[in-house]
């Protein structure tokens, strides 16, 4: 067997392969060459991040593909119902990096509240001439706990980041398009734990005006769920955080309700123009942004190349 890590994959996961007898190449394919490189070399597995994307087209083109790997969470560079009519595996890796997108979406509301993306753009620049003037701009601060922390979608992700926020002390409140009731658990390094059951809604009205912290963690959606009706219902002074995927919330309305001072900060790590940005994100600077790094921790990345590898061995079994 022979698999085509396009997008990388961790030396624990290629390892884990190799000694099962698979042979991994690591090459980094364009992605107009991938079809003539699958089939030139024979691949029977095609490992992708979310760069490479596995359309109808190139599933049709390699009949001698078996199995498609998705190192992460999202699918939606894959046309994953189509390549399992036509027989393939389709595998992905869902909890192995739901942990670093979580802290992510708290490493960017912690510099949304404190100013920390802005002062590390400006102390360079003004730390020494103007640092109390600096010090007085940065003075509507806020602490995450006691706040409301709302979290738009309940999958792996979602989870995580529900339960670090109730790790802070903070109300935790979950939306999703039918209500869910989930038991939360969270796990302390002494090996205790707690558990905590939370019941989404799918109330949005009532959800966005409680929330003073937002996080959506949604798979990719045809439609925004953040829109110009959806911002004016939240409450003055929000902080938002998309780590989901570009195109659930509208950037353009977002930079409007930034303006009106209606969203108090926002971060992004997905876009809807990705890997091209639009400059007026790019320049706000009430955006704290990171370029799609919620699974990009060598935690994560090891865990999932693991993952993957477990998985293709016990296909490898049954299709012997
Ligand atoms: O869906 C995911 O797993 C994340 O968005 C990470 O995507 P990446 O593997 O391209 O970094």
């Amino acid at each position: 067997m022979k698999v085509l890590a396009n997008d990388g994959i961790s030396k624990a996961g290629e390892k884990a392969l190799k000694d099962a007898g698979i042979e991994v190449l690591d090459n980094r394919v364009a992605q107009d060459h991938v079809i003539s490189f699958i089939n030139d070399n024979k691949v029977d597995v095609l490992l992708v991040r979310s760069a490479t994307k596995v359309r109808q087209e190139l599933i049709d083109a390699c009949p001698g593909l078996k199995i498609v790997g998705r190192g992460g969470i999202g699918m939606d560079n894959i046309d994953v119902e189509y390549a399992i009519e036509k027989g393939l595996y389709v595998i992905n890796t869902p909890t192995a990096s739901s942990k670093s997108v979580a802290e992510l979406v708290f490493g960017h509301f912690f510099s949304l509240a404190r100013f920390l993306h802005e002062s590390n753009r400006l102390m360079p620049l003004e730390g020494e001439t103007h640092f109390d003037a600096m010090k007085k701009s940065f003075s509507k601060a806020y602490e995450l706990s006691g706040k409301t922390l709302g979290v738009i979608g309940f999958g792996s992700i979602g989870q995580e980041v529900a339960k670090m926020g109730i790790s802070l002390g903070m109300k935790v409140i979950v939306l999703t398009r039918k209500p869910q009731k989930k038991v939360l658990t969270l796990e302390f390094f002494d090996g205790q734990s707690l558990n905590f059951e939370i019941t989404s809604t799918n109330d949005m009205d009532a959800f966005l005006k409680e929330a003073d912290f937002i996080s959506i963690n949604t798979p990719k959606t045809n439609e925004y769920i953040i829109d110009t009706p959806q911002f004016e219902k939240m409450k003055d002074g929000v902080y938002i955080v998309n780590t989901a995927r570009g195109g659930v919330l509208n950037e353009v309305a977002l930079i409007d309700f930034i303006e009106s001072g209606k969203v108090a900060g926002a971060a992004l790590d997905v876009f809807e123009k990705e890997p091209n940005p639009e400059v007026l994100l790019l320049m706000n600077p009430a955006l704290s942004l990171s370029p799609h790094v919620g699974g990009n921790t060598v935690d994560a990345q090891e865990k999932i190349g693991v993952e993957l590898a477990e998985q293709i061995i016990k296909i490898k079994e049954t299709i012997k």
